[in-house]
């Protein structure tokens, strides 16, 4: 018999349960993760742990379900200082009348940075090391989660009118390629490109969003299909479906994200299988300003990856991924009048690895194995609410929220301790939203 070589690690942490999301369907108890750097160096029973590694640090999760953390693919998330401020409204009505004259009003270098860090301190809390944004001041945006560690995904915005970051779309289009120059090598930052939707941005800008995409590789993320007034207009106006003309513009490829999709037929399910674009599905979004509803199962079934958003918190209005998933899985089943529709597993696959796929990233991100980093959360499940256990995975997308996230690493580095953040001041966060809100309250800037 030969003695186990024992190989030092940076963290072990030893889960009561464990889902790596693949090989799919898996659920794994007593199994330790084992950390070296910014990536897993193992994924092994305890008592193999115990004879192959030692770590400078253990972590033990007796009650817990340890998993690769959560990726929100899409939101705008500085909107969260516009939390609650305009419900019950259509889709066209809470943009013209309500957020886009808020955002002309109070959109700022300082407000992007305080309403993105809101937004992250929310979404590390609630199970997410991964999110995509597509908002004003990318910069901004890309600076703050960098600084904080946090992987995201920032879209710079292209529109054919002026806001508070360009003039138009030349100024767009010239400033994004500098944004994903700048970010194109940092470990946290995926900078990509981020075209508001077939309504607001004209053939010409579509054109060259594609060009830039091609030259550098960067992701396009694109509202489509939100409404069914957009998809009717687009008919009235252009003879086309909005996903029709997007293929025709050469946007629809293997690098573009589809937000949304809705009031979906079968010619443009049969466009978005043969240019490999994903969709996102954004489920509270598309119900709270009654958008409409996305054949999850559907597409699932002709082989198009589905990854899930929030959206911002001002159409959902949290940024609870867990929560998202729980209504995804809801709706998918009447959607598809099947209750085996979209299972719990499925929607976490949703949540993980198809987001990592969306991102062109699944060799690295969405499922825990050797050499892939090391981004993972842990869910308490001791609360009564979440008692007894017969199955983790249910619990997890049926019975749980976002608040039962006890720990998070991102690239190695523990972002969440016991429910706490380590790497976000929110005393001082919360004096600088209340700033916020009483300027967005009385209307003065
Ligand atoms: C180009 S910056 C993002 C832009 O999008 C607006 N927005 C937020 N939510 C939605 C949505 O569900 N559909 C369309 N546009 C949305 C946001 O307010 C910014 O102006
Ligand atoms: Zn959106």
């Amino acid at each position: 018999m030969t003695a186990d070589t024992i190989t030092a690690a940076d963290i072990r942490i030893n889960a009561r349960w464990l889902i790596p999301i693949e090989p799919a369907g898996t659920v794994l108890e007593h199994y330790a993760v084992i950390i070296q750097g910014d990536r897993l160096a193992a994924v092994i029973p305890q008592e193999q742990a115990d004879r192959s590694f030692r770590t400078r640090e253990t972590v033990d999760l007796p009650n817990h379900v340890v998993m690769p953390g959560l990726i929100n693919m899409h939101g705008h998330a500085a909107m969260s200082l516009f939390r609650g401020m305009a419900d019950d409204l259509p889709l066209m009505t809470w943009l013209n009348d309500h957020i886009w004259p808020a955002e002309g009003r109070f959109i700022s270098e300082q407000f992007i940075a305080d309403g993105t860090q809101l937004a992250m301190a929310e979404m590390l809390r609630t199970g997410t090391t991964t999110f995509s944004d597509m908002y004003f001041f990318p910069e901004i945006a890309a600076q703050m989660a960098h600084d904080t560690g946090i992987r995201a995904q920032v879209c710079f915005p292209l529109l054919d009118f002026p806001t508070p970051w360009g003039a138009g779309p030349e100024e767009y289009l010239s400033k994004g390629a500098d944004f994903i120059d700048s970010w194109k090598n940092d470990c946290y930052i995926m900078p990509a490109i981020g075209p508001h939707a077939p309504y607001t941005v004209s053939d010409g800008p579509m054109i060259e969003a594609v060009r830039l995409s091609e030259k550098t590789g960067a992701a396009i993320q694109i509202h489509l299909h939100e409404t069914a007034f957009e998809v009717a207009e687009a008919t009235e106006k252009l003879g086309q479906r909005p996903t029709a003309r997007l293929a025709d513009l050469g946007l629809l490829r293997p690098e573009t994200q589809c937000v949304h999709m809705t009031q979906i037929d079968a010619s443009d399910i049969s466009l978005l299988k043969q240019t490999g674009a994903h969709v996102i599905h954004c489920p509270e979004s598309n119900l709270k300003l009654a958008s409409g509803l996305c054949p999850v199962q559907e597409l699932l079934d002709s082989g198009i990856n589905v990854a899930i958003g929030t959206d911002g918190a001002a159409s959902n209005n949290d940024l609870d991924l867990f929560g998202e998933l729980r209504t995804a899985a809801m709706m998918a089943k009447v959607v598809a009048n099947d209750a085996s529709a979209l299972s719990a597993h499925k929607a976490l696959q949703m949540a993980t690895i198809n987001g990592a796929r969306a991102l062109g990233r699944d060799h690295e991100l969405g499922s825990l194995a050797e050499g892939k980093l090391a981004d993972i959360i842990a869910i308490d499940l001791s609360d009564p609410f979440l008692q007894p256990v017969y199955d983790p995975a249910s619990h997890l997308v049926y019975s749980n929220h976002g608040r039962s996230v006890s720990h998070s690493w991102i690239n190695g580095v523990p972002q969440v301790q016991d429910g706490r953040l380590t790497r976000i001041d929110v005393a001082d966060l919360m004096l600088r939203v209340e700033d916020w809100a009483g300027r967005i309250r009385t209307k003065a800037d």
